[in-house]
């Protein structure tokens, strides 16, 4: 399994008379935690209080080492807390004005009289909005809870969390001003009804964590609809950063695109969006894979786009499970669920494999497990290298349409943006671990920016010149 990125502070009150403190380390280390860092909070003549933070494995195992602690004589566990659940506290961003409103003449500027002027004038042209309001510089991160990570459906309360995350990376990335928005419901014509209606706000849309196959129809009908763009994140997002790791996955395999087995697994929002971007890169021999095994011609599906994947991909028209599927593919690509291959799948690829395991939060299948027998390993995951994220896309892609005012991200915007990411890394530099940039290397949004907007002016759908 992955390794866990799960801590726990522990307070503890100690009798010093009683029990050391390497008693107690000893006793954490044995019930499998590791200890990370210690605070002395009160240090007294007889007791003392710390805080000791300890990554552990799941919750089971927190709880094990607390049991543990709390049977040792002379130290008690007063308190437990988890860092992650630590910043989310009070939620994770907030909103704030760019003046202060000190006197009563700013006050009727911002607001009642003097602002009916402005807003007159916007009546008068709307376009004035990109210029006198947030609108230029505002996207919408808006999800209905269906499909969020690979948590499946939740409630849309409990997608605000990563919203919320989404909107952090907007801003610190591409200074965008994201909006989380999390809908209580989950009809295709109510979510496209509520976005258009609140479209007027903003300069974009990014849909997030939608379930396929609504996800499709949402995102057609919203893009025919509005004139603004509208970009589902788990499709394109994700496929673009795929294509850009796989473009130097196989500078490194020295494969062309064109010869290679290609098994997506997990054929959804993601999966969908993937296998397009790499038939039109040239992938000929593309296989999906989802619950009842590979999507062939013999089968009829009333997924529409399962349909269509059955005609456009699988040439040989392969049957049946993962498991044989898999034989002598060059790469893998999951983004469906956790733990679903096998060491033993692994082993019957082709020489020199690449596997994108992206299932989140928990891969397809462990770097640990997979390594020994590919070439190339990469996860969605920030603590294993090779991170395949679409978080390496997004912050970009939006601030070259939101500079360039770009109607739609079209598949020439899109490619100039796998390109763009797949260029951050130097042919000298590239290497097994190392075919994607990271998260904060600060060249990716501007280079993805540059693409987008020129690839944004060369198909005309960019309005502002
Ligand atoms: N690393 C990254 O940047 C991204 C990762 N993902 C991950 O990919 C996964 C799928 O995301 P979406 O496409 O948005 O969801 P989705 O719900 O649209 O599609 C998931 C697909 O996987 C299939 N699936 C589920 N369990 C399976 C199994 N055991 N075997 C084969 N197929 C199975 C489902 O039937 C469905 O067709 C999630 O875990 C998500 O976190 C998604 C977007 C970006
Ligand atoms: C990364 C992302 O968008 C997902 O896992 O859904
Ligand atoms: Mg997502």
């Amino acid at each position: 399994m992955a390794r866990s990125n799960m801590h726990a502070i522990l307070r503890l009150e100690i009798n010093k008379q009683l029990i050391t403190f390497g008693e107690i380390a000893t006793c954490i280390s044995n019930s499998s935690g590791d200890m990370v860092a210690i605070d002395v909070i009160k240090e007294g003549q007889e007791m003392t209080v710390r805080d000791i933070t300890i990554r552990v494995g799941n919750e089971m195992e927190q709880e094990k080492i607390v049991n543990s602690i709390n049977a040792l004589n002379g130290v008690s566990v007063k308190h437990v807390s988890d860092r992650t659940f630590l910043v989310h506290l009070g939620g994770k961003i907030e909103i704030k004005s760019k003046i202060s409103i000190d006197n009563r003449e700013q006050l009727s500027q911002v607001y009642t009289p003097e602002v009916a002027r402005v807003s007159q004038a916007i009546d008068k042209n709307p376009l004035l909005a990109y210029n006198l309001t947030i609108k230029n510089n505002a996207v919408a991160v808006i999800s209905d809870g269906t499909a969020v990570l690979g948590l499946g459906k939740i409630k849309p309360e409990a997608a605000m969390p990563v919203m919320e995350g989404k909107a952090m990376l907007f801003k610190q990335f591409a200074n965008i001003n994201a909006y989380p928005l999390c809908l209580n419901t989950t009809d295709t014509e109510e979510i496209i009804m509520i976005i258009k209606a609140l479209s007027p706000t903003f300069g974009g849309i990014n849909l997030e964590d939608i379930a396929s196959p609504q996800c499709f129809e949402i995102e057609d009908r919203l893009k025919k609809e509005l004139d603004i763009p509208v970009f589902h994140d788990d499709q394109h997002g994700t496929a673009i950063v795929v294509l850009a790791g796989i473009f130097n996955a196989l500078k490194i395999t020295k494969k062309n695109i064109e010869d290679c087995k290609i098994v997506v697994c997990g054929i959804g929002a993601a999966g969908i969006a993937i296998t397009k971007m790499l038939l039109n890169a040239g992938a000929k021999n593309v296989v999906g894979v989802d619950r009842n095994g590979a999507i062939n011609r013999d089968e009829t599906y009333e997924n529409k786009m399962w349909d269509w994947y059955s005609n456009n991909t699988n040439p040989t028209n392969e049957q049946g499970p993962l498991s044989s599927v898999i034989e002598n593919a060059d790469i893998f690509i999951g983004v469906s669920a956790a733990g679903i291959l096998k060491v033993e799948d692994v082993k019957k690829m082709a020489d020199q494999a690449i596997v994108f395991a992206l299932a989140n939060p928990n891969p397809e299948i462990s770097p640990e497990d997979a390594s020994p027998y590919v070439k190339i390993m990469a996860t969605g995951r920030s603590d294993y290298p090779n991170q395949v994220n679409n978080v390496l896309c997004f912050p970009g892609i939006f601030r070259g349409v939101l500079d360039c005012r770009a109607s739609t991200i079209n598949e020439e915007m899109k490619l100039a943006a796998a390109k763009a990411i797949a260029s951050t890394i130097g042919d000298d530099e590239l290497n097994e671990d190392y075919i994607i940039p990271g998260v904060f290397n600060d060249q990716v949004v501007p280079k993805i920016k540059e693409a987008v907007i020129k690839a944004a002016h060369e198909t005309g759908v960019a309005k502002k010149i």
